[in-house]
């Protein structure tokens, strides 16, 4: 597995945002850890004294390594590995499989997180685990029909311009976004490579930056972000403290984190249905449509093992986000998480 940035485009964040060690960092493979005892290669791990009198009680140590996958127990090295598989394996049929399991209402819950973040002129987005940039597509719309708008405004304003220098304000595709950049960060080079040709064939280019790495480790120095966005894929991550300590570093002060991912379903009759649905309908669309039907089934199980609304609130809060709120969408299906770098 390769790590490290694919393609930098031309924005600027991505140029200063150089991994904390290139040496190290791709030594490791998954990102560098700055303490060593913590990097997750096994082989490093097993080399390393695990306390100041070495290592632990095995009980003890396999406990502490131990985490879920879907409903399975497996440790914390391997989880990773299985995730990547899932999303490897289901990256070509990921879009359709959304818009068929959820009947296109995954679009509108997406379009609600846009709303949500509000982004003002000039936003530097960081979408983790943006996969095929269902995020960052809509935040480019949001941000360009924004600018147009403003631009509208200001050139009925200007009444002596000529018109060289109204075809000259439209024409600028750079300024189209009136400064606002998106930078899409993934683990996985599949759901990666067909974001990036769903890019070329809808025709994004300007603003938009795609790079390989992982949540827990971001590729970026402090302080680089005005908003960062993680939709569905927070659920996917081993230590889901260690993604909420990132996105609060990453963040500059007064940031905004948002989290789209699903949740506990507060009405007994929609989860009595939701639950058949879950089990009995997802799977079977997974295997018809994508001839996957395990990673459909971790899907459905890796949302049941998620914690609820108030716990993940606490979670967040725990890793310095301040004004922590969530809005249920769809009876709790999912929830949006907001939190502020303060
Ligand atoms: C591997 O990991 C992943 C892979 C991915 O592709 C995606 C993700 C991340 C996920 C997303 C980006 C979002 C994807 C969306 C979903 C997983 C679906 C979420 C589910 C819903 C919005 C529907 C919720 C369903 C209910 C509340 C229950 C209502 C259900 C019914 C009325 C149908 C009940 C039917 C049966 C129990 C069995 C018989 C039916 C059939 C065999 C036909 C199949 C039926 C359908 C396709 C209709 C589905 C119905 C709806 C969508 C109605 C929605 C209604 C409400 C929301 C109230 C990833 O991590
Ligand atoms: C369900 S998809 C969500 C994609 C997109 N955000 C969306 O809403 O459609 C989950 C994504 O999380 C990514 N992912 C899983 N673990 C990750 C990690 N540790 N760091 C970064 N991305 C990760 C997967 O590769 C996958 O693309």
């Amino acid at each position: 597995m390769q790590h490290g940035v694919l393609s930098a485009g031309s924005h600027p964040t991505i140029k200063m945002a150089a991994p904390r060690s290139w040496a190290l960092w791709s030594l490791c493979g998954r990102g560098w850890s700055p303490v060593l005892p913590s990097c997750r290669l096994p082989w490093l791990r097993s080399c390393w004294p695990s306390g100041p009198l070495g290592a632990r009680p095995l009980s003890q140590e396999k406990r502490a390594t131990e985490t879920h996958f879907g409903f399975e127990t497996v440790s914390e090295e391997e989880k990773g590995g299985k995730v990547y598989q899932v999303f490897e394996s289901v990256a070509r049929k990921y879009d359709v499989m959304n818009d068929m399991m959820s009947l296109g209402i995954h679009r509108v819950w997406k379009d609600l997180l846009l709303l949500k973040m509000h982004p003002f002129p000039g936003t530097q987005l960081l979408d983790v685990a943006g996969g095929t940039g269902d995020i960052a597509f809509r935040f480019l719309n949001y941000v360009q029909a924004q600018h147009q708008r403003k631009q509208k405004r200001q050139l009925r304003a200007q009444q002596n311009l000529s018109w060289e220098e109204i075809a000259k304000k439209y024409q600028n595709q750079e300024d189209s976004l009136g400064g606002s950049r998106v930078m899409v960060c993934d683990i996985n080079k599949e759901m990666l490579k067909m974001g990036k040709q769903k890019a070329c064939a809808r025709g994004y280019k300007a603003g938009l930056a795609w790079v390989l790495g992982d949540a827990e480790e971001l590729p970026f120095d402090d302080d680089k972000f005005d908003v960062y966005t993680i939709a569905f894929g927070i659920r996917n991550v081993t230590h889901i403290d260690r993604a909420l300590q990132e996105a609060h570093r990453v963040l500059k002060p007064g940031g905004r984190f948002l989290c789209l991912e699903f949740s506990q379903v507060n009405n007994p009759l929609v989860s009595r249905l939701y639950d058949v649905y879950s089990f009995q309908v997802i799977p079977v669309l997974g295997e018809v449509i994508a001839g996957d039907w395990k990673s459909y089934q971790y899907l459905v199980e890796s949302i049941r093992q998620f914690p609820p609304q108030e716990e993940f609130k606490e979670m967040i809060e725990d890793a310095g986000f301040q004004k922590v709120t969530y809005e249920n969408l769809t009876s709790g299906i999912v929830a949006i998480h907001s939190g502020f770098k303060l």
